[in-house]
């Protein structure tokens, strides 16, 4: 079905359309897209398993990947009944008519209602999570938490720990998502951006600079070691980045991680580049890139068995991942939720493309909630992990147009 019309009436229209008759929607731009958005809707409430979907061939969609799988927060998955591209101005049917009888009433119900509201639908309602309560997380707390996880590695609990924050802001009146979503996407063109809203589990957006798993149409396999953080200054040059001792053993334990991976399958044979400085927003973080051709390794499924393996990697965990866990569980004072989950489209045009929920809010009825964590070793300080995790949240709430304070 045709599309003709600006891409933005269209997408609101569609995410207005989705959140009426109570389906779960998500939308999305990859990183040098050519700034092509898609979005999927799906026609039943999302799929729940703990399983991590799979990649590399089957069901086409959306994943949205908690933290930590719980009755709570269950992994979703967003089957791609209906999608939508903003350069092709198309809207797919992913499914026949006469093989689900039961959706061709509702199929007719969808076009008459977005056929009413075309050209004047606002996004200023989205699915809310009835689970969260706004919760902010005190400086002096976050400070002490970090004194915590400082001891705690100088006691050999473990090597790294990521330790996070929430932080709550009132939104306008007339606030709508999707225009913010589309600001989004245009001042982060080198991030994932992506906009995900499910009946029940609530409306998460986010601009997310980490690859955690992709898997290409040529079946190249990705991930990258990404961590050690320092702001961007206007006219700086990223490539004559300096790194401290501090950022560097950071980001070379996530490496030692995503090698332990590999390890772990007996996988020999990758292409490893870096580590080199990248930019994400307003900040700078160190990157290695690692890459395997799956046509000429004996992995097949490498994509779903990485997934597996990496989440939570340790650029927003910790090393080891176990004791790195249970000190997060039991110390970092509100549920993380998705953030530092994973999220991205499955099966699309025969990709997938996963990336860590990071630079990430969560919008309940009148206030949003941005999450951000920093990577805690022995040389770490507390006001400047509080700062770090402040320049990240800026990332997300520049966009909604308040002073970064
Ligand atoms: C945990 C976050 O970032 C991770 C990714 C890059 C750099 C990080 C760091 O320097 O601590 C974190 O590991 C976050 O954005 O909330």
């Amino acid at each position: 079905m045709n599309l003709e019309g600006d891409y933005k009436v269209i997408l609101k229209a569609l995410f207005a359309t989705a959140i009426r008759f109570q389906l779960p929607v998500a939308v999305w731009r990859l990183p040098g897209s050519n700034s092509e958005i898609k979005l999927c809707v799906s026609l039943r409430p999302a799929q729940t398993s703990c399983e991590v979907p799979q990649l590399e061939s089957g069901t086409s969609g959306f994943a949205f990947y908690p933290f930590q799988v719980s009755e709570k927060y269950p992994a979703q998955f967003i089957k791609a009944d209906i999608t939508y591209s903003s350069l092709l101005a198309k809207l797919k049917f992913n499914f026949k008519l006469n093989e689900n009888p039961d959706y061709v009433a509702l199929v007719q119900r969808l076009q008459d209602y977005f056929a009413k509201i075309k050209e004047s639908a606002s996004a200023n309602n989205w699915h809310v999570s009835r689970k969260v309560k706004p919760h902010q997380t005190p400086e002096c707390e976050f400070k002490q938490l970090v004194e915590e996880g400082i001891k705690a590695i100088e006691a050999g609990l473990m090597e790294k720990v990521v330790l996070s924050r929430v932080r709550v802001t009132e939104l306008s009146a007339g606030f709508d998502v999707v225009d913010t979503f589309i600001k989004l996407q245009e001042t982060y063109p080198n991030a994932f951006t992506s906009l995900v809203s499910i009946p029940d589990t609530g409306t998460w957006m986010g601009a997310s600079p980490e690859i955690l798993v992709q898997v290409s149409s040529n079946k190249i396999f990705k991930t990258v070691a990404l961590a050690g953080t320092q702001p961007l200054t206007p006219g700086s040059n990223p490539a004559k980045a300096m790194w401290q001792q501090k950022e560097i053993e950071e980001q070379s334990m996530v490496e030692r991680y995503i090698l332990n991976c590999f390890k772990s399958i007996r996988l020999r044979e990758y292409q490893e580049t870096g580590p080199r400085t990248v930019v994400a927003g307003n900040l700078m973080h160190l990157r290695t890139d690692f890459t395997v051709n799956m046509n000429e390794e004996t992995f097949p499924t490498l994509g779903t068995q990485m997934l597996q393996l990496l989440h939570p990697t340790s650029a927003v965990c910790g090393m080891p991942k176990e004791p790195a866990t249970a000190f997060i569980l039991q110390k970092e004072r509100y549920d993380r939720a998705y953030f530092s989950g994973f999220l991205g489209p499955v099966n699309i045009n025969g990709e997938s493309n996963i990336y860590v929920n990071l630079r990430c809010t969560q919008f309940l009825e009148q206030v949003a909630l941005t999450y951000a964590g920093a990577g805690i070793t022995t040389e770490s300080e507390p006001d400047k992990e509080w700062m770090e995790t402040r320049m990240k949240m800026d990332t997300m709430r520049q966009v909604f147009r308040i002073q970064p304070s």
